[in-house]
């Protein structure tokens, strides 16, 4: 598929991130195809997914485009961190590779223009996540054919955000021309539609769909704030 097809398939839709973190019991290749398929018979326009293996059999269960990674760790670059991974998650079937796209060094030495062009030679897209307008820039200039704010509030030294950084959103789009998707801590219909008025040409949102442990957390949390627990209940 090419970029200008999937940008006008995914013009004002929504992605729905299928993923589930280490040790938590939705984190089965099955369970992910089924929150997929929900997402698909809900009206999702995309599934986002972790893992090759996971890639690969939601691609074959669903019939929409799979936007794929490969975290690797959970501290510095590891989402998609190496052009190794990115191939893989091309060669499980995913329409684009999502990868870090932040400033910051790969493990494999590789810059993000070295993996660009390797997941383009693969025949797949590229999706940059990033934390910055610098980083937005960037990438797109080094051939990014999405670019993605999935990591804003995630990088050391930046801020961490309680909502979606939708100031992010607005400055991405005024300064590029490829599409802008709005990504992380999307927790409501509402946020997702006025992600849309900041100038997100999509918006992926992962947790709020999901994610049963950390919604339920949240409302206990609720709870215990309200005094109707034990802190040690968290
Ligand atoms: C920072 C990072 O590693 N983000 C990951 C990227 O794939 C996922 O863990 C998020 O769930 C995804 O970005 C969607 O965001 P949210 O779950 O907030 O709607």
């Amino acid at each position: 598929m090419t970029a200008q097809h999937l940008a006008e398939a995914l013009r004002g839709r929504l992605i729905v991130s299928c993923q589930a973190p280490p040790g938590d019991p939705m984190r089965e290749t099955a369970t992910l195809v089924r929150l997929a398929r929900s997402a698909a018979a809900g009206g999702g326009s995309a599934i986002r997914a972790d893992e090759p293996e996971v890639v690969a059999a939601i691609v074959a269960a669903v019939d929409l485009p799979v936007i794929g990674l490969w975290k690797d760790g959970d501290t510095g670059v590891y989402i998609t961190p190496t052009v190794r991974h990115a191939l893989a998650v091309a060669e499980a079937g995913a329409t684009v590779v999502a990868a870090d796209a932040t400033d910051r060094p790969r493990p494999d030495g590789s810059t993000f223009a070295e993996l660009v062009n390797a997941v383009h030679a693969a025949g797949a897209l590229v999706m940059a996540d990033v934390a910055t307008l610098a980083e937005g820039v960037t990438a797109a200039a080094q051939g990014a054919d999405f670019v993605s704010t999935t990591l804003s509030g995630y990088v050391p030294g930046t801020p961490r955000r309680t909502g979606p950084d939708l100031a992010l959103v607005s400055s991405l789009a005024a300064a590029i021309s490829i599409p802008v998707v709005a990504e992380g801590r999307i927790s409501s219909p509402e946020e997702a539609a006025e992600a849309l008025a900041c100038g997100a040409h999509s918006v992926v949102v992962g947790t709020a769909i999901t994610a049963p442990t950390a919604l339920t957390a949240r409302f206990v949390g609720a709870l215990v704030r309200a005094g109707g627990g034990q802190e040690d209940d968290l």
